[in-house]
């Protein structure tokens, strides 16, 4: 696992997050749970906590957004860069954005959005990439079955350095 320079992290532990666009791929009830399980990855094996905000600011912003989109990083269509996001700190720190132009799926073979979030909450929490073929944090993306997805060992290492492990879990 890699950390960024600096090893930035979230100096708390409850995180609060705010979905303030969707994608027309998939209802509003399906964007919700896989960002609520993407986020669940992370926590299962650390401390942190996340609660959902619908006003006001949070500290993971997430949203669907083509091409430019306000941050300089702009999307490139359909394929390519499938998402971003911003390690921890104030403004846009820990936001992640998605490529609308993407097809986002649950459970076909289009691009998974429950497997892409669980990658971008990584950076959003302090992860950089992983050069561990097969870790979350690679960075080329792979389809397997959300429903068989465990963590792999090499981002939970690099999560609990950051944060600490659960001793219950
Ligand atoms: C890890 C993932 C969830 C997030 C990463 C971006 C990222 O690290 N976000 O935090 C991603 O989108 N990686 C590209 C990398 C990539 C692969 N190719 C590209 C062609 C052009 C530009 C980029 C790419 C070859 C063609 C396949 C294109 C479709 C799949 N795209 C990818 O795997
Ligand atoms: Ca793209
Ligand atoms: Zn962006
Ligand atoms: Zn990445």
């Amino acid at each position: 696992y890699q950390l960024f320079s600096g090893a930035p992290k979230w100096k708390k532990t409850l995180l609060t997050y705010k979905i303030l666009s969707y994608t027309s791929d998939l209802p509003r009830r399906k964007v919700d749970d896989a960002i609520k399980r993407a986020l669940m990855v992370w926590s299962d094996v650390t401390p942190l906590r996340f609660r959902r905000v619908y006003v006001g600011h949070a500290d993971i912003e997430i949203r669907f957004a083509r091409r430019e989109h306000g941050d300089g990083f702009p999307f490139d269509g359909q394929g390519g860069t499938l998402a971003h996001a911003f390690s921890p700190g104030e403004g846009r720190g820990g936001d992640a954005h998605f490529d609308d132009d993407e097809k986002w799926s649950e459970v076909n073979q289009d691009v998974n959005l429950f497997l892409v979030a669980a990658h971008e909450f990584g950076h959003s929490l302090g992860l950089n990439h992983s050069n561990v073929y097969g870790a979350l944090m690679y960075p080329l993306y792979s389809y397997q079955n959300p429903e068989n997805f465990r963590l792999p060992a090499d981002d939970r290492r690099g999560i609990q350095k950051l944060y600490g492990k659960l001793m219950m879990k």
